[in-house]
């Protein structure tokens, strides 16, 4: 599992804007969408699946535990409001890539140790793709949780390249990304630019 540049897809996003994404450097993939039936995300994390694994970049689903198992994902996202991470690890299996949304230091000393995989921390700023966010951390506030969390933690919300240097001070292992990709004019010149930054900074 690399999180360096976590691609997480936005509402509707065709298989192109993905593949775009990984040619670009793309270490990992979420599919997420908040409207669309599940049998619809079945089928977009199965065909998806089947074009990253050769690629070696992970396929997690959003939310859905039911859509993650039919569609033998990678892994599975939960937010703090999608269920008992005990309880969904247990169901997920112990191969799985487990990932849990932290938007409080109270939340990160609430996580049971061994259980999640990977923490997402945010948002770090406000943001019009998640229009029912957490309060913003700032960088400062995603610092001191980055660097209290037993497990790698990627920073969300509002981040694109030029926080790059900052996030890698803050200890994070990546950067979750929508909009940094998929608004940009040439989404696989996006998570290229991403990528090479990641390496560099
Ligand atoms: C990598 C990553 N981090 C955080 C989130 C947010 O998850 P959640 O709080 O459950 O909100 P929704 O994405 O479900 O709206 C995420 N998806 N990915
Ligand atoms: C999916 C998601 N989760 C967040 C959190 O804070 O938990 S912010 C967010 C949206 C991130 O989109 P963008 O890169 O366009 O700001
Ligand atoms: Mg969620």
């Amino acid at each position: 599992m690399t999180l360096s540049v976590y691609f997480v897809t936005p509402d509707g996003a065709p298989d192109a804007l993905v593949l775009a994404a990984v040619r670009g450097g793309a270490t990992m993939v979420q599919l997420r969408d908040k409207h669309a039936p599940d049998a619809a995300m079945i089928a977009r994390a199965r065909r998806l699946r089947a074009r990253l694994a050769p690629l070696g970049v992970p396929l997690i689903v959003n939310d859905r535990l039911r859509v993650a198992l039919a569609a033998a994902a990678d892994g599975l996202h939960i937010g703090q409001s999608d269920g008992d991470p005990a309880r969904i690890r247990a169901a997920l299996g112990p191969r799985a890539i487990l990932g849990l949304s932290i938007e409080t230091g109270a939340q990160l000393a609430a996580l049971s140790p061994g259980v999640v995989d990977y923490i997402g921390v945010g948002p770090v700023r406000a943001t019009a793709t998640k229009p029912d966010h957490a309060a913003p951390l700032g960088l400062d506030g995603l610092a001191r949780i980055v660097r209290a969390a037993p497990v790698p933690a990627v920073a969300i919300g509002g981040v694109g390249a030029a926080d790059i240097p900052d996030l890698k001070s803050a200890g994070c292992a990546g950067l979750a990304v929508v909009s940094a990709i998929s608004a940009a004019p040439d989404p696989e010149q996006a998570a290229r630019t991403l990528a090479r930054t990641w390496s560099t900074a």
